[in-house]
């Protein structure tokens, strides 16, 4: 099942296929903005998500992708050492970004001898010395840099990066990157893009699968008055928004 709407498109699928149809989808966004701009800004978050870009690292995408045009970033990571079981990096580096060409200089890990605080002021700065340079474009609406695409999971409860429902970090508008000593899922200390970050990319997909999620889906896509009170129903990015959902996850919205 697809659809659009407004700029947000939603596609229900069986996992495997999910995997497939969302390799083609960063695949044509690598294709169109290496092309167009020589370089391709991709922020990844942890999670269930990296299992599912799996399919990057076969044929056709493997070997005919511009990878060292590739520069990736992490949309929320866990203030742990990098080889850390809950490091966002090295779910990353383990599933996909050990097993493809891309220069290690182009791979923004956030520096792990930092506090959280530390960590997330660190990391904004690097942010602005690559909007400087143009590595990273930043849109001229706002000023915020403007990524070519954020992969974004969902939480159960409808929480995206590392902003929870209901916490103050939500409310964020000035600071690109923010960080968080309590966050309800462990680990408890975590850096974490901000909305208005999230928000001016240029395409933004969100990738949700299982049962478990189909509450927080029905909230924001199901058009009830309570999706304003979850992060994920606050997700507008400045250019397209595709949902990829599983059967679970789509199971409570009408068929
Ligand atoms: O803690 C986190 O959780 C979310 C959702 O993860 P999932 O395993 O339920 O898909 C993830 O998007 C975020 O990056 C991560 O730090």
């Amino acid at each position: 099942m697809a659809e659009t709407n407004n700029n947000v498109a939603v596609e229900v699928l069986e996992k495997e296929d999910l995997a497939v149809s969302l390799a083609k989808y960063v695949a044509d966004l690598s294709n169109k903005f290496t092309s167009e701009r020589g370089a391709f800004t991709v922020c990844l978050s942890g999670g269930s998500l990296i299992n599912y870009l799996r399919k990057l690292l076969e044929p056709p995408y493997v070997d005919t992708l511009e990878w060292s045009k590739w520069h990736v970033f992490w949309v929320d990571e866990r203030v742990v050492p990098k080889t850390h079981e809950d490091s966002n990096y090295k779910l990353a580096l383990d599933g996909l970004l050990s097993k493809v060409p891309i220069p290690p200089g182009n791979v923004y890990a956030i520096n792990d001898a930092l506090s959280a605080e530390g960590a997330a002021n660190d990391y904004e700065t690097c942010l602005r010395h690559l909007v400087k340079n143009s590595i990273i474009a930043s849109s001229p609406a706002n000023g915020f840099p403007k990524f070519d695409l954020m992969l974004l999971g969902m939480g159960p409860d409808g929480h995206i990066a590392s902003l929870f429902p209901g916490h103050p970090l939500v409310e964020e508008k000035q600071r690109w990157v923010t960080f968080i000593k309590d966050s309800p899922k462990p680990p408890p200390e975590r850096i974490t893009f901000t909305l208005p970050v999230i928000n001016t990319s240029a395409y933004a997909a969100l990738v949700v699968t299982g049962k478990g999620k189909a509450d927080a889906v029905h909230s924001v896509l199901g058009k009830s008055q309570n999706f304003a009170k979850l992060p994920v129903g606050l997700v507008s990015p400045e250019g397209e928004l595709k949902w990829f959902l599983d059967k679970g996850a789509a199971s409570k919205l009408a068929a």
